[in-house]
């Protein structure tokens, strides 16, 4: 078995009396897609908050590679390796496409934005940036103004800027919320073109989208795992019909 890259070790965060995650532990390896599901409230985003450093576990570690990061907020957690999809904030709605990745490659490289050469210019940020814009599949729009993309396209361009930062972990938050019957299989498409060169964490609700991606799959309801496995396994899984699967699987 190899050392996992991320590790949630006994994550437990609580809001009040909620218990928003209780317990979580998952391990994410190398190059693998792993993929948590469940009901609405279940703690799916505040398992993502806290491995992306913007929440802090109440306990629990998370691991990188073995390194301890719990307390390492999301800024340094980005320069070691781990990047977050889907941060519309990021956006310079005003550049282009390309500028913006070229922006994302910048400060993935750690430059200053006080002393960057004019943006345009710069031959090596240009070629990193067209790599990225190219896994999201949206090398076509590179001189497009980024206010005149369609959601779709800014979902592809917000994938495109956690892509430019070379990431070791991909957390990817609903990547498919609000994207169109026809755009979601061209996303799943890009996603599986990924695979074995990022490791994905993958948060989604669209079961087409986590079975046709997810090597192993967990699954939480009132902020605990109740099952983890493969994708067989967990369609299998009684419980996890019952607490969820069985009201949008028909398997
Ligand atoms: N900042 C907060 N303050 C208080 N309660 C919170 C906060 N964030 C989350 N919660 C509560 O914690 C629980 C888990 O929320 P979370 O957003 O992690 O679930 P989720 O599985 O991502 O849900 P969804 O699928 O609807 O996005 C919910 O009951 C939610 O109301």
């Amino acid at each position: 078995m190899p050392e996992p890259l991320l590790e949630a070790v006994g994550l437990t965060r609580r809001f009040g009396a909620l218990a928003a995650n209780e317990d979580v532990s998952l391990t994410l390896l190398s190059g693998e897609c792993h993929a948590v599901i469940g009901p609405n409230g279940a703690g799916k985003s505040t398992l993502v908050a806290m491995l992306a450093g913007e929440q802090r576990p109440d306990s629990g570690r998370v691991l990188l590679a073995g390194e301890d990061v719990t307390v390492l907020g999301p800024a340094r957690r980005a320069r070691r390796g781990i990047a977050r999809s889907f941060q519309i904030t990021q956006l310079c709605r005003g550049l282009t496409v390309r500028e913006n990745v070229m922006l994302a490659v910048q400060a993935a490289e750690g430059r200053s934005f006080r002393f960057f050469r004019p943006v345009r210019s710069d031959a090596s940020l240009t070629a990193a940036a067209d790599s990225a814009l190219a896994d999201a599949g949206l090398s076509s729009r590179a001189e497009t103004p980024a206010a005149r993309l369609s959601h779709g396209e800014q979902r592809q361009l917000e994938l495109a800027l956690a892509l430019a930062q070379r990431p070791r972990v991909l957390l990817l938050d609903e990547p498919a919320a609000g994207l169109g019957a026809a755009e979601t299989p061209a996303l799943t498409r890009r996603l599986a073109s990924l695979k074995g060169r990022v490791a994905m964490l993958l948060v989604e609700h669209d079961m087409d989208t986590v079975f046709a991606l997810a090597d192993r799959i967990t699954v939480l309801a009132g902020g605990r795992v109740i099952a983890s496995g493969t994708p067989q396994a967990i369609r299998a899984d009684r419980a996890v019909r019952e607490a969820y699967l069985g009201e949008v699987v028909d398997a």
